[in-house]
């Protein structure tokens, strides 16, 4: 028997890009709010909205202009009341947000590490002198050129599986993804290594979905409050003014962890001159409360420290 929908239930409509990672995330996002609430999934709808970033295939997307391309239509729908909150990979968030809009919550993160596809083999050592690597972030190719100079790492776009079908298809030899983007699409046995934090630090936001509303929209606010994960809130809150204060473009190759623990949040902040030459470290605690701050400051301090090549100069 078809559910119908209790009339004093208010609509609730949630807007993301139509791939099958960002669909995954709004679904987890709409039964997450129709469970925590009590209301039929029939009354959250999902509006697919395509996105300029959707139709740019064949630059790296640092110079097709950054970020904001992924958000830009999902925003604007938001801000016209189209829809009352929206999905996204907090990882693809730029660090400023149109007025009026903010992150208002996040679903418990995932797997924060990077996963290594291999045609052949089962680690990083077993990538001969030169083999092809493919990758569209600046900051895993940074990261590989720092260890295996050796290799051939070059671009390569696309969704998940586009990545994985052109190092089946032999056009590369391996290339880097994000675990929690594999298990979500229930691709995690694709990855032939999981690679660790100190080699491999995350980007800022990996593994987190993040939902996107109006800040005076008090009703949809509380109802995205009841299910926002406070630990991954405080670690994001962190990371991304780690990421404002070093770059708010994503034109340097820049990673971010931190992690919650007790009443204590541990930020470990990383930024590499493109070809992995350079690098610049920190790893710091503060009180929970200080989570922004820690962020601010450390960023502050790296881009002081930083040998310049790092920042691009
Ligand atoms: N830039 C694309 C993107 N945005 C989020 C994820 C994975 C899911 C996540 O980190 O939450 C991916 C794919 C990837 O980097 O492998």
């Amino acid at each position: 028997m078809p559910e119908t929908i209790p009339s004093s239930t208010p609509r609730l409509a949630i807007g993301t890009r139509g791939s099958p990672l960002a669909l995954w995330q709004a679904h987890a996002v709409r039964d997450a709010l129709a469970a925590a609430h009590g209301r039929p999934v029939e009354s959250i709808t999902i509006e697919i909205i395509k996105t300029s970033g959707d139709a740019i295939q064949d630059r790296s997307l640092s110079l097709a202009g950054g970020k904001g391309l992924f958000t830009k239509e999902i925003e604007e729908a938001l801000l016209s009341g189209r829809i009352d909150l929206a999905v996204h990979s907090a990882k693809d968030m730029a660090t400023a947000l149109p007025d009026g809009l903010f992150l208002s919550g996040y679903l418990p993160r995932a797997d924060v590490r990077d996963a290594l596809i291999l045609r052949e083999g089962s680690g990083l050592d077993d990538l001969a002198p030169g083999a092809r690597v493919g990758t569209a972030s600046l900051r895993r190719e940074a990261q590989l050129r720092r260890i295996r100079p050796d290799l051939d790492v070059q671009l390569l776009r696309g969704n998940v599986q586009t990545r994985l079908d052109k190092v089946k298809g032999g056009t590369f030899d391996a290339t880097l993804l994000a675990l929690a983007g594999l298990t979500r699409l229930g691709l995690a046995h694709e990855a032939s290594a999981i690679l660790d934090t100190t080699h491999f630090l995350p980007a800022v936001g990996q593994g987190a979905v993040a939902i996107e509303s109006r800040e005076g929209d008090a009703a949809t606010n509380a109802a995205i409050a009841a299910i926002a994960c406070r630990n991954t809130g405080i670690a994001l809150a962190a990371e991304r003014a780690l990421l404002t204060a070093l770059d708010g473009s994503c034109r340097t190759p820049i990673g971010g962890l931190a992690t919650v623990e007790g009443d204590r949040v541990r930020l470990r902040g990383l930024i590499l001159a493109p070809d992995g030459t350079d690098a610049a470290e920190a790893d710091e605690t503060a009180p929970i409360s200080d989570a922004a701050r820690l962020g601010a400051e450390m960023g502050a301090r790296l881009r002081d420290t930083a040998p310049a090549r790092t920042l691009g100069l």
